[in-house]
């Protein structure tokens, strides 16, 4: 069983996404957008330490390998984990359009179980954008970029200005992203859409 909520429909007046002219270009490695975050971040042991590259358009590939502490089942992924994955991935296509954005709304379908030791290899786009609503798609895939289907997801991004972070985030993290020497990361993580 498979299928999207109304929710997740683009209303009819809902434009093509653009591709920002300074996103990186195809093929070009993402990099974390912060040290600490658990989808993409180096500083954080147990993380998916995501690697996401640049597609063409709004699109990206991204790669995760399950690591034992992403268990749920003996040798098998966690689902919350796959679904954090995916939302990374989804996450990481705002970078393509220079918006700084968070998920609304996350539906997976998680179709065949995954082991420990597997890497699972996602591709996502950016379907539709209509005001501050970002919609997109992606699909997680086992043992390559054409293996079978593992999982898949749609969501709804919703547009953020910075002070949403600074606002709800703790002061101690904020502080240090701020002070983050990697310029790359402060812009990803404070640059507001121009
Ligand atoms: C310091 C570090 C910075 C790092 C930056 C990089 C971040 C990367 C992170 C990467 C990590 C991975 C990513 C992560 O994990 S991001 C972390 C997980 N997500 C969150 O924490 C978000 C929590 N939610 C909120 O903060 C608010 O609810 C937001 C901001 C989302 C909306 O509240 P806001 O008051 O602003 O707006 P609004 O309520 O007027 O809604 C606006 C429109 O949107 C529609 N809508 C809203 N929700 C839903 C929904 N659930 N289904 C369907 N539709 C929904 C709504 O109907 C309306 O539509 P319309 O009436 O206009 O037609």
């Amino acid at each position: 069983m498979s299928g999207s909520s109304a929710a997740l429909q683009p209303p009819a007046d809902a434009g093509k996404p653009i591709r920002h002219p300074d996103a990186p270009a195809p093929g070009e490695l993402l990099g974390a957008h912060y040290e600490h975050c658990f989808g993409c971040g180096p500083g954080q042991p147990h993380g998916l330490h995501l690697e996401v590259r640049a597609g063409e358009g709004v699109s990206l590939t991204a790669e995760f390998t399950v690591r034992p502490v992403h268990q749920g089942a003996p040798g098998l992924a966690h689902g919350g984990v796959l679904a954090a994955a995916l939302d990374e991935t989804l996450g990481s296509l705002n970078w393509l359009l220079r918006t700084i954005a968070v998920t609304g709304r996350l539906e997976t379908d998680f179709v065949r179980p995954v082991p420990v030791g597997a890497t699972l290899f996602f591709s996502a786009e950016v379907t539709a954008v209509a005001g501050r609503k970002i919609y997109c798609t992606a699909t997680g895939r086992v043992g390559g970029p054409d293996g079978p289907v593992a999982v898949r997801a749609d969501a709804l991004f919703i547009e953020v200005k910075v002070d949403h972070f600074i606002d709800h985030g703790r002061r101690e993290e904020i502080q240090a992203a701020m002070n983050d020497p990697d310029q790359i990361r402060r812009t990803r993580a404070f640059e507001v859409n121009p």
